[in-house]
């Protein structure tokens, strides 16, 4: 490889720069991740941050060796905040996801940055998957994309791939319960992407493209979630405009349970 690997080309993201008769619905298309890394970095408040602490977080919390899932890892990104922080026997990593074109990518940018660690991207729904027992589930800005009914049961069967003691980071683009507090923040959002210097046009066409398509919970609906699939705790840690990261634990007390019996309803930690 010579000094740039493949894994450095990422364009400006100009999508929906240009007036389009009909928008198409939003999808992880090759166009799309070709300026992937500038759109994220762009559009989500707060991302390079909670990237930084996924490290920070698994530092403290990961049994020594464990499996960590980042469901949706689109390029890796998460991978390589990992790398950046824990030592190669820490842990293993296994990125998923549904778009062709991101795995490609993903591998090819792992393979290059993080050698000695053990990264491997499946290409496959993160709804279907059979999971190995993980230590840390990271699920960065990816449930919100999941059609809402399958949301639930994706978060339980998460609760049963994690080990007693295991953590689970869940990033989202958020919805306010109040209208006028959602609107204030969806404005100030907006306000975030012109000052990244995207266009009204950019911002109503891709505003339009992601209708249906991304579709925001509550933070209430996702704590509330989360205890129905197990989790004894879960905190928000992080909260930038319409956009907020959540931690859950798993009890250490499933310990003495065998994994298939983990009940459905919360319990203690
Ligand atoms: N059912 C599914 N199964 C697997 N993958 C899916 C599914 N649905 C969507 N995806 C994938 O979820 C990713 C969401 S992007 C995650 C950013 C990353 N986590 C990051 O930290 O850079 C978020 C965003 O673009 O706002 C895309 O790569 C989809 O292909
Ligand atoms: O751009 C938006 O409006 C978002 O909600 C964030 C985003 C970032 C990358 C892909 C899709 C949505």
């Amino acid at each position: 490889m010579t000094g740039s690997t493949m894994s450095d080309a990422s364009y400006r993201d100009a999508i929906f720069s240009t007036p389009l008769d009909r928008v198409a619905r939003f999808s992880f298309d090759e166009r799309v991740v070709a300026c992937f890394p500038d759109m994220i970095r762009r559009s989500v408040p707060g991302y390079g941050q909670i990237l930084g602490m996924l490290g920070l977080i698994a530092a403290r919390h990961l049994r020594h060796g464990a499996r960590v899932y980042d469901l949706g890892c689109s390029l890796g990104a998460g991978g390589l905040a990992l790398a950046g922080r824990l030592a190669p026997d820490a842990f293993r990593y296994t990125g998923v996801d549904l778009s062709p074109a991101m795995v490609a990518r993903a591998r090819e940018t792992l393979a290059a940055e993080c050698p000695g660690h053990a990264m491997e991207v499946i290409e496959g729904d993160i709804r279907t998957l059979e999971y190995a027992p993980a230590g840390m589930i990271v699920l960065n800005f990816t449930l919100q994309f999941l059609p809402p009914e399958d949301r639930e049961a994706l978060m339980t069967r998460l609760f049963a791939a994690l080990e007693p003691g295991g953590v689970l980071v869940l990033s989202e683009k958020i919805r306010a319960e109040d209208e006028q507090e959602n609107a204030w923040l969806v404005e100030r959002y907006h306000d975030f992407k012109r000052a990244n210097g995207y266009s009204d046009l950019e911002i109503s066409q891709k505003r339009t493209a992601l209708e249906n398509v991304l579709v925001p919970d509550t933070l209430a609906t996702h704590h509330a979630r989360l205890a129905r699939a197990g989790f004894s705790r879960s905190y928000t840690w992080c909260q930038l405009l319409n956009f907020a990261s959540v931690v859950a634990f798993k009890s250490e007390a499933f310990k003495d349970a065998a994994f298939e019996d983990a009940p459905s309803t919360p319990r203690e930690a």
